[in-house]
């Protein structure tokens, strides 16, 4: 049909004195020129088109010539069969006739397929090419979706073609071990506590079963009232008089006194359990030094306490001074000790403190001393740990093991820090 069209268009210019084989050449070289025009007349349309359009027509170009190419070197082959990608992914969202998005997804696949075995074929020396190769791409194209794609297949690129590395001896002996599960161990004394009868009036102790208290004391307790202890009372006080058997520095077997944890409801008598073993104890002592110092919260209830612990020291020689904010720090500093004769002298026995006003005392009050303390009472210990961001106990602790001004070269015997000791039952 086509060569009957053309045949009738030379029909005006046929000579006769023409030969059928110059007739033939004369009309592929009018093919051949027609041809040209036509391209170019294509060209000037396509440079008056909006952008997007040529933009496609270049991507179709793109993808004829990306099918020419397969006697090019292989990276350049790479380079197109990854842009041809790019190409599909993009010409996907716009509208075409179903036939053509058929063709495409067809070359589509095929130039999957072809990548697929360009990578599969890629040498290390390659490498650095490819991510260039995907930008490009990006660029000329635009599209999302082929930067997914390429960085999809970047990680097995990168895998396949890490080189094994060398010069390295393999070890071994690296194979997993089964890990142990730790059991968490509570200490003895909180896993088996002395359960205490919450049922304080059907468990009352007479006070004369209690051993170990001063007459002084058992007069002061039938004067304010108390007949009986409470449980509680009844199985602290005796525990902290045993412990004080042995002196004052050392507990039972040569092993510092044990400390107790005491939980127990409101009201059930928890500040006599502490205050009448203190004063029992301290009150034989000879040389006044701080040997006692009960903590607490807050003003209020320091005070509260410093109550109870005077109102037993009473009639003794003991001191009790309370550290709480309650009067000037200078105030406070001339009730903790004096200097006499060039020497400091305690004038507390038994200090009643809040955190704040104790932790100023240990830093600010050189005659403050805490290296003979005995007896350390965290009350309201559940809320105390709010308190414990001042630090204040590993203050105490340490101003318990550090020896006063002067003192060292005088004394024979000084408190030392124990170190860390394994003890078996
Ligand atoms: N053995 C006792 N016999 C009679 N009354 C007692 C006895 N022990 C303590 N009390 C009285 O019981 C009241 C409460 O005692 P205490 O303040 O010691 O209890 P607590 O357990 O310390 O309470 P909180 O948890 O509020 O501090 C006080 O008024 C105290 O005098």
């Amino acid at each position: 049909m086509s060569l009957f069209v053309v045949n009738r268009y030379l029909g005006e210019e046929e000579n006769g004195s023409i030969s059928k084989e110059s007739r033939s050449q004369a009309l592929l070289a009018k093919l051949q020129q027609k041809a040209k025009e036509k391209q170019r007349q294509s060209l000037t349309e396509e440079t008056q088109k909006p952008p997007k359009e040529r933009k496609q027509k270049d991507v179709k170009k793109k993808r004829k010539a990306d099918k020419d190419s397969s006697q090019e070197p292989e990276h350049n082959k790479k380079r197109k069969s990854e842009a041809a990608a790019v190409i599909v992914s993009e010409t996907d969202n716009h509208d075409e006739p179903v036939e053509e998005e058929k063709k495409k997804k067809q070359t589509s696949a095929n130039e999957k397929r072809k990548k697929k075995k360009d990578q599969s074929g890629i040498s290390v020396k390659s490498l650095p090419d490819t991510p260039v190769t995907g930008r490009e791409g990006l660029e000329e194209t635009g599209g999302g979706e082929d930067k997914t794609e390429t960085e999809n297949i970047a990680p097995e690129q990168t895998a396949e073609k890490t080189p094994a590395p060398t010069g390295f001896t393999v070890l071994g002996g690296f194979d997993n071990k089964p890990v142990q599960k730790v059991h968490r161990v509570l200490p003895q004394w909180l896993a088996q506590p002395d359960v205490i009868h919450r049922d304080i009036k059907g468990h009352l102790v007479n006070i004369s079963e209690i051993h170990g208290l001063s007459a002084l004391l058992v007069k002061k307790l039938q004067n304010n009232g108390i007949q009986n202890f409470f449980p509680v009372q009844a199985e602290v006080i005796p525990a902290v008089l045993e412990s004080a058997q042995q002196g004052l520095l050392i507990g039972r077997g040569g092993y510092k006194p044990r400390d107790i944890c005491v939980s127990a409801p409101t009201g059930s008598g928890k500040t006599l359990a502490f205050v009448i073993p203190v004063i029992q104890v301290l009150m034989e002592r000879v040389v006044c030094e701080v040997r006692a110092l009960a903590v607490l919260p807050t003003k209020e209830l320091a005070q509260q306490v410093c109550k109870v612990f005077a109102s037993y020291a009473e009639g003794t020689s003991l001191k009790v001074v309370m550290l709480a904010g309650q009067k000037s720090f200078a105030a406070e500093q001339s009730c903790l000790s004096e200097l006499r004769g060039g020497m400091r002298r305690s004038l507390a026995d038994i200090v009643v403190a809040t955190p704040g006003r104790l932790v100023d005392h240990i830093n600010k009050n050189s005659g403050f001393s805490l290296e003979h303390l005995r007896f350390l009472i965290i009350d309201e210990a559940d809320r105390m740990i709010d308190s414990m961001h001042q630090s204040w106990l590993s203050q105490v602790v340490k101003a318990v093991y550090r020896p006063g001004s002067g003192q060292e070269a005088m004394s024979i015997f000084r408190r030392a820090e124990p170190a860390h000791v394994t003890a078996a039952r």
